[in-house]
């Protein structure tokens, strides 16, 4: 057995029941053995956290910076190897999963910057001679727990801001991918990070997970993930009166109009459907199209899909890596299945594939001749497949892509610079695209939804402060 990655609370590295991480490309791979946290171990987490919290809170800012920036570079000059990490883990492309990296790195460089930039302002009061000062303070223990979708980028884009502001933390990263975050912890630690200040609690989201949402010392949750579960941590955090921040679910829909350039809507809409597995909260699994370009596009999107190679995620000239485990491959199964029965025409893919090694290899299904009101339409797949839904004018398409209760992400493929506008206007979604594909967004810009989709304040960029600072309003008679 390899060398057991332990949990680090308080400044030290703890032992645990050992659990494999297995290559979702290959089920004979085991990458490495990670230990399960407990409950007692979360509350041990916290409890350091809560300790480190009396000075980390008063930290210098060019401290703060050094750390998150020897972070990021430390990160960066390692993108190939936590790269493929990341790819073994979680089953994305060699080149998605350095992509990935290189983003975290970035990431813990704009928040390095952030430090040195966290203002306050002063204004006059209406009361004459007094002084009104407005300051940002951190909110104090902030728990993370992130999903298997995003390994690195995900943990990054909570750590990073929560440290720059003087939070301490207790990270639970998801159990079926918890090498790239327990590689991020190391790295923090050994780039100086004082102990409390970042804990690491892997296992179940039902032991450790369930432990911090309960917790009272637990001051500030972020959370990303499925609805349900988001659900669970919004009733607990509104229990015992803690800010919460939810990243959800999506069912996102990118339009293509008549007047679309064919070729960049079946870029975008193959890349926003299928890249990454189609294992991103903002993939586009709704495909609303015009009756004019409907027939040529199918045909394009179909052909396009049949060139995609689907195979391990780290050999070279895979486009599609395997779903990253057996129960999300029966979830897209069942969906496949579903939209079948409903009538859907499955058009290309949708079968199990086998490779020269066991792993969950699925060809992208795409359907057409759905409708809104079909299940396939309606709820989360969270794997390559897509449906085409067909519609007469942008009116209609516009109106369709609305009806959802989700509200992440939406797209639109048309070279009307009236329509586009009309729609960046008018689409109930948080991130809006023209032209380009749903998924795949910049990490120096705010990144949330709205509906069912997200709660509280927005992530990433400088727009992160909400979330991880609190306002302060003092009031001075000199
Ligand atoms: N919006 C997004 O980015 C994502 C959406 N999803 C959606 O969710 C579906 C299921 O994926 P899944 O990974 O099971 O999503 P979950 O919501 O179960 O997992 C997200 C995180 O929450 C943790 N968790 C689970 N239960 C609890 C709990 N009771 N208390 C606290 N934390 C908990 C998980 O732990 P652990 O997994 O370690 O047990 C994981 O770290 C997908 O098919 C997809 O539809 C999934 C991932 C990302
Ligand atoms: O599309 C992206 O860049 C980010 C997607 C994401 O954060 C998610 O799927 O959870």
């Amino acid at each position: 057995m390899s060398e057991l990655h332990k949990n680090y609370i308080g400044g030290e590295w703890v032992g645990g029941d050992a659990r494999p991480n297995i290559n979702p490309s290959n089920t004979n791979e085991v990458i490495g053995e990670y230990a399960q946290g407990t409950a007692a171990d979360a509350k041990a987490a916290i409890d350091a956290a809560a300790d480190a919290f009396k000075t980390w809170s008063l930290s210098g800012i060019q401290q703060r910076h050094d750390i998150l920036k020897a972070t990021g570079d430390e990160i960066l000059a390692r993108k190939e190897e936590i790269g493929r990490l990341l790819s073994r883990e979680e089953g994305k492309t060699l080149p998605e999963g350095i992509g990935e990296t290189m983003r975290a790195a970035q990431i813990f460089h704009f928040f390095a910057g952030e430090t040195l930039r966290l203002a306050g302002e002063i204004l006059p009061s209406v009361r004459p001679g007094i002084d009104v000062t407005i300051t940002r303070e951190p909110v104090g223990v902030v728990g993370l727990i992130t999903p298997w979708n995003f390994p690195i980028a995900i943990p990054a884009w909570k750590l990073a801001p929560a440290i720059a502001y003087g939070n301490t933390v207790v990270l639970k990263p998801a159990d079926l991918v918890p090498g790239c975050a327990w590689t991020i912890v190391d790295i923090l630690v050994r780039n100086g990070l004082p102990k409390g200040v970042v804990n690491l609690v892997m296992g179940r989201g039902s032991v450790v997970g369930q432990a911090i949402l309960e917790s009272k010392k637990v001051n500030a949750l972020s959370f990303t993930g499925s609805v349900g579960t988001g659900k669970k941590v919004a009733e607990a955090s509104i229990a015992v009166m803690r800010k919460f921040q939810l990243e959800m679910g999506g069912k996102n829909p990118t339009i293509v109009l008549d007047d679309a350039d064919l070729k960049v809507a079946v870029e975008t809409t193959a890349n926003s459907a299928f890249f990454s597995t189609g294992q991103r909260c903002t993939a586009s699994s709704r495909l609303i199209v015009t009756e004019k370009i409907h027939d040529q596009y199918v045909e394009a999107l179909a052909a396009r899909i049949k060139d995609l190679v689907v195979d391990d995620a780290i050999k070279q000239g895979t486009h599609i890596g395997p779903v990253v485990d057996q129960s999300q491959l029966d979830q897209d199964q069942n969906y496949i299945q579903i939209a079948k029965d409903e009538g859907g025409t499955l058009v290309v893919g949708g079968q199990r594939i086998e490779r020269e090694n066991p792993g969950f290899f699925l060809q992208p299904a795409l359907f057409t001749g759905t409708t809104p009101d079909m299940r396939i339409n309606k709820e989360e797949v969270f794997g390559p497949v897509a449906s085409v839904i067909k519609v007469k004018d942008y009116e209609e398409a516009l109106a369709v892509a609305n009806d959802t209760p989700f509200g992440l992400a939406s797209g639109i493929v048309t070279t009307s610079l009236k329509h586009a506008t009309h729609f960046k206007r008018n689409s109930e979604a948080g991130m809006v695209m023209v032209n380009l594909p749903t998924a795949g967004v910049d990490y120096h810009v705010p990144f949330g939804g709205r509906k069912g989709s997200s709660y509280g304040p927005r992530e990433q960029g400088k727009y992160a402060a909400e979330f991880f600072t609190t306002v302060k309003t003092s009031y001075t008679q000199p």
